[in-house]
C-alpha cells in the first residue's frame, strides 16, 4: 500500500544536497540525516550514488543494516549506462542494480546538444542507454524513475527529442518523469506549459525537480505540481549545487497548508522547523534566519505597529499559525519598538504590564536611548530582561557589587602574549580579591569574575561562555572608536545572550560579562 497516495515527495539532500559548495557528509552524517528525512514523513530519500564514490556505496551497505525507515523508501541516483556498452555490463549500472534500494533514480540526457557535446554520442545510442537501463532494472526488480536532465532547456531547443526521451523511458518502465530544470533559470509560467504539454503528450507521470538559480524553485515547483505533476523532488532547507534546489519544507507547506493537499503523513508537518534545524546541526551550515517558514525570523517582529496590531490579534501581521510548521513567534525589542512591542515581550517573558503605561513608556524610552548609544536588545534578550526587571522590581538585579577591576596583557619570554586580571568584589557579605588568566583580557576577566563570585555562588561553575561578537560602531574613528560586545552564555540547558558597549573594547566586553553571569545567577534562582 501506498501510504502517500498519489503523490511523491522525494527528497534529494543527501545526493543533490551534497552537491552544495561546503557541504561535506560523512556516512553517519547521512544516516543521521535520513533518520531525521523520515521522521518528516518524506516518501522517497535519495541516499547518494552508489558505485561513484566509496562514501555512497557504504552508505547503501549499511543502511541496508542501520536504517529502519517508517515513512520512506530508500532510492539509489545514477547515471543510464554509458554508449556503447550493455546495461548489465555496465558496472555503475550494476551498483545501482545491487545497492539494496529498491528504487533506482535515473538520470538521462534530454537536451540533444548535451547529448552530442557532453555524451559524445547519437541522439539514436542515447534513446537507447534510456531503454536498456530502464528495462534491465526493471527486470531485477527495481522501481526506476527517470531525472530528464535539463529537460526544459531540451524542450526548447528541440521538444519532439525531448519528449522521446520521456516516452521511451516511460514505456520501457519508469515509474516517474522527473523534468529537472538542471541549470535552474526557468521561471513558472514556462513550467506550467511545458509540464501541461508532457502530460498531454505522453501521458507519463511527470515530477519536477527544481534548481533555484532564477529564485523560482519553490514557485516552479508548485507551478509544475498545479499543471499535474505529481512529484515534487527538493532538498531540506534548499540545499545544492550553486544556489540550491527547491526548499522541499517550503514546498510540502505551501501545498499543505495553502493549497489544502495532504503529502505528508498526518501531524508530521509540525515536526518541520525541528527537523529543518537538526539537519543544519548536521551538516554544519549555518540556518538562514529568514528561510520560510522554518527560519527563527520567520515569525519575528520587531516594528512598533506590527507588534500594536499582533496585541489585538497575530494574525494580522502573520500569513499563518506558526506552531502549525513546529515554529514560533517572537517579538523583538529594539529602537522600533512601541509600548505594544515591550508590553507583549515583557508578557513573552513572563511580566504582565498591561495595567502599567508608565513602566511600559519608561522602558521603551530606555531602549530608544540605549539603542541610540550603540546598545542592541534584539539579539540581546538577556540584557533586557535585566533592565525590564530593573524597572518592574525597582532595583537592577545583582547578586555581587564591583569595586575595581583591571587587567593587563604582557609578553612572556618565549613570546607568547597572556593576559592577567584582577577583580575586586564583594557577594555576600563577603570582599573576594581574585587574579585570572587567559589566552586574552576578556578570557583573563572571565576566569577572576567566574572565581570571585564563585566562591559565593558555587553554580556559576556550570555557566559557560560560548560565543563572543565585536563590532565597531563609529567606523572611521579607528582605534578609538564606540565598540559592541555580545556575548553568548550557557548553563548546558540553555543559553542566552548579552550585550555591552564603550568606547573600550575591554569595557565593553566586561558589561556583557557581568549580565550573563547575573542573569544566570537570576535564572537558577527562579
Ligand atoms: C545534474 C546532476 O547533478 S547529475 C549528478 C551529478 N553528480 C555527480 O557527478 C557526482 C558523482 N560523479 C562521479 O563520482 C563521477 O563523475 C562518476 C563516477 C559518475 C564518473 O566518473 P568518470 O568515469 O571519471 O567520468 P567523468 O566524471 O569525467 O565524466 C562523466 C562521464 O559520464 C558520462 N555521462 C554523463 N551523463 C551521463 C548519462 N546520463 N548517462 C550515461 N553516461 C553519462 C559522460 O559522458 C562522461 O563520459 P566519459 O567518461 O566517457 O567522458
Ligand atoms: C538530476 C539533477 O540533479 C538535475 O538535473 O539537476
Amino acid at each position: 500500500m501506498d501510504l502517500h497516495g498519489a503523490f511523491h515527495v522525494y527528497d534529494t539532500t543527501l545526493r543533490d544536497g551534497a552537491q552544495q559548495e561546503g557541504l561535506n557528509l560523512s556516512v553517519a552524517d547521512k544516516l543521521s540525516i535520513a533518520r531525521q528525512l523520515d521522521g518528516l514523513g518524506v516518501g522517497y530519500i535519495e541516499g547518494g550514488w552508489p558505485g561513484a564514490n566509496p562514501k555512497d556505496t557504504e552508505f547503501f551497505r549499511r543502511a541496508q543494516d542501520e536504517l529502519r525507515l517508517d515513512h520512506a523508501k530508500l532510492a539509489a541516483f545514477g547515471a543510464t549506462r554509458r554508449a556503447g556498452v550493455r546495461a548489465a555490463d555496465d558496472p555503475l549500472v550494476a551498483a545501482l542494480r545491487d545497492s539494496g534500494a529498491g528504487v533506482v533514480t535515473l538520470v538521462a540526457k534530454s537536451h540533444d546538444r548535451h547529448v552530442e557535446l557532453a555524451l559524445r554520442t547519437t541522439l539514436e545510442e542515447n534513446l537507447a542507454m534510456v531503454r536498456d537501463t530502464v528495462t534491465h532494472l526493471r527486470e531485477e526488480g527495481q522501481t526506476v524513475f527517470l531525472d530528464a536532465e535539463h529537460f526544459f532547456d531540451g524542450y526548447r531547443a528541440n521538444r519532439t527529442y525531448a519528449l522521446e526521451v520521456l516516452r521511451t523511458a516511460a514505456e520501457a518502465g519508469a515509474e516517474v518523469v522527473a523534468l529537472c530544470d538542471t541549470n535552474g533559470g526557468m521561471l513558472p509560467d514556462w513550467v506550467s506549459d511545458v509540464v501541461l504539454d508532457v502530460i498531454d503528450t505522453t501521458g507519463a507521470r511527470v515530477g519536477i525537480h527544481a534548481h533555484n538559480d532564477s529564485g523560482c524553485a519553490v514557485a516552479n515547483s508548485l507551478a509544475a505540481v498545479a499543471a499535474g505533476a505529481s512529484h515534487v523532488q527538493g532538498c531540506i532547507n534548499g540545499y545544492g549545487e550553486r544556489t540550491g534546489n527547491a526548499d522541499l519544507v517550503t514546498v510540502v507547506a505551501n501545498l499543505e497548508l495553502k493549497l489544502d493537499r495532504a503529502v505528508l503523513p498526518q501531524g508530521l508537518l509540525r515536526e518541520a522547523t525541528r527537523i529543518a534545524h537538526a539537519v543544519a546541526e548536521v551538516t554544519n551550515v549555518p540556518p538562514a534566519s529568514r528561510q520560510p517558514y522554518v527560519g527563527t525570523s520567520a515569525f519575528a517582529h520587531k516594528a512598533g505597529l506590527h507588534a500594536s496590531a499582533i496585541k489585538v490579534d497575530p494574525n494580522l501581521y502573520q500569513h499563518m499559525d506558526p506552531l502549525d510548521i513546529g515554529n514560533d513567534m517572537r517579538l523583538l525589542v529594539s529602537d522600533m519598538a512601541g509600548r505594544a512591542s515591550i508590553e507583549l515581550k515583557g508578557k513573552e517573558l513572563g511580566y504582565d504590564l498591561s495595567d502599567d503605561r508608565g513602566l511600559v513608556t519608561r522602558v521603551t524610552d530606555r531602549v530608544k536611548a540605549l539603542e541610540q548609544g550603540g546598545y542592541t536588545f534584539e539579539a540581546a534578550d538577556a540584557s533586557f530582561e535585566l533592565l525590564l526587571a530593573e524597572e518592574v522590581e525597582g532595583v537592577r538585579p545583582s547578586y555581587f557589587d564591583v569595586e575595581s577591576w583591571r587587567v593587563i596583557t604582557e609578553t612572556r619570554t618565549d613570546g607568547e602574549a597572556v593576559s592577567e586580571a584582577t577583580v575586586k568584589l564583594r557577594a555576600e557579605g563577603v570582599r573576594y580579591v581574585v587574579t585570572g588568566e587567559g589566552n586574552g583580557p576578556v578570557n583573563a576577566l572571565d576566569a577572576a569574575l567566574r572565581e570571585a563570585i564563585g566562591q559565593a555562588f558555587p553554580e556559576v561553575a556550570k555557566l559557560e561562555l560560548i560565543d563572543y561578537k565585536v563590532r565597531i560602531l563609529d567606523q572611521g574613528h579607528g582605534t578609538d572608536a564606540i565598540t559592541r560586545v555580545l556575548i553568548e552564555t550557557t548553563d548546558g540547558e540553555s543559553s542566552w545572550v548579552t550585550v555591552g558597549v564603550g568606547a573600550n573594547v575591554i569595557e565593553a566586553s566586561w558589561g556583557a560579562l557581568v549580565d550573563g553571569f547575573t542573569f544566570g545567577l537570576r535564572r537558577r534562582e527562579r
